[in-house]
């Protein structure tokens, strides 16, 4: 599938256009999306050169506003400022995109019901290289091959049967890439407690963080084939695997931070339909 977006057929409407959604369109200017054909509404987002920008519905109505695809990018618990408003102008003509976390397709279906396809998309902030991951779910008659355009940009897409995984999708690749990076904050911290200074510290754990991936990536390996190939036989890495995997805590750890953040999402949804 092509990955520019010089072809790209329909006007956009971005509802919310903070980090997410924002690092989205700026990945699909990127791939060639005509601006001409792209309109905020959003009453906080900064200004963006030749992108029509309203600070509601109404303006943007009153502008002659029209669009085929239109994106949820505010949070989960804005759905309800936007959503009755909104409906009014989603049609059978409308791909209803969302990337809230937590509201589910049925949420989407009852209150955009006239449109031609909820789309609910978990992207994350990686989008903005288009080094991100994308989970896709949808109801009604959506066009897959354009919606396949659309996230193809931003980096590796993964089509759901049903969006029934897709909280945990959320936690796991939607907030993952903020464990990562406290991951990486606190060993490059271990390192400066021991002894490295606070720059090289995160320079060489961002790097070996980088690195690792990579290759891991790269050589299709399993990760427990490339620790034995790093870790040698008493010595200095299995000493501190050793301790990484004394008693099974790094496991429930993530364990624990995968549930907390699933089960925020269902609370988003409460939020969302007006019931938390
Ligand atoms: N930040 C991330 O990495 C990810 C975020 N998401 C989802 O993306 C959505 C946005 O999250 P962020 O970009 O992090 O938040 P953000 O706070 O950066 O952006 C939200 C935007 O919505 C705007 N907004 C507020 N009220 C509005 C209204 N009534 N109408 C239109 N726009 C309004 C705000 O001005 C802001 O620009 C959330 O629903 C979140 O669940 C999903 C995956 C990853
Ligand atoms: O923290 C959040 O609620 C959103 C959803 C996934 C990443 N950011």
């Amino acid at each position: 599938m092509t990955k520019s977006l010089k072809d790209f057929n329909g006007r956009m409407l971005l509802v919310g256009c903070g980090n997410m959604a924002g690092a989205m369109l700026g990945r699909w200017l990127k791939a060639g999306l005509d601006p001409a054909a792209v309109s905020i509404v959003d009453p906080f987002a900064a200004p963006r050169g030749g992108i029509a920008q309203f600070a509601s519905l109404a303006e943007w109505l009153g502008a002659g506003g029209a669009a085929e695809w239109v994106m949820l990018g505010m949070k989960p618990q804005q759905l309800g400022d936007v959503a009755n408003e909104l409906a009014e102008v989603v049609t059978g003509e409308t791909h209803l995109l969302s990337i809230l976390a937590g509201v589910s397709l049925v949420d989407l279906a009852a209150r955009f019901p006239a449109a031609r396809a909820q789309v609910r998309i978990l992207p994350n902030l990686a989008a903005r290289i288009g080094a991100g991951v994308s989970a896709v779910a949808s109801n009604g008659d959506a066009d897959e091959a354009a919606i396949g355009n659309l996230l193809n940009p931003l980096g590796t897409v993964v089509a759901l049967p049903d969006d029934s995984t897709m909280d945990l999708v959320t936690a796991f690749t939607g907030s993952g890439p903020a464990f990562v990076f406290r991951l990486i904050e606190s060993y490059a911290a271990a390192g400066e407690r021991l002894g490295l200074s606070a720059e090289d510290a995160l320079k060489l754990a961002t790097a070996t963080f980088g690195g690792a991936t990579a290759l891991l990536a790269d050589s299709g390996e399993k990760p427990g084939v490339l620790i034995a190939q790093v870790a040698s036989k008493g010595g200095t890495t299995q000493a501190g695997l050793d301790i990484l995997d004394s008693d099974g805590q790094l496991a429930a750890l993530l364990t624990n931070v995968l549930r907390a953040a699933r089960d925020r999402g269902r609370e988003l949804a409460d939020i969302a339909r007006g019931e938390g």
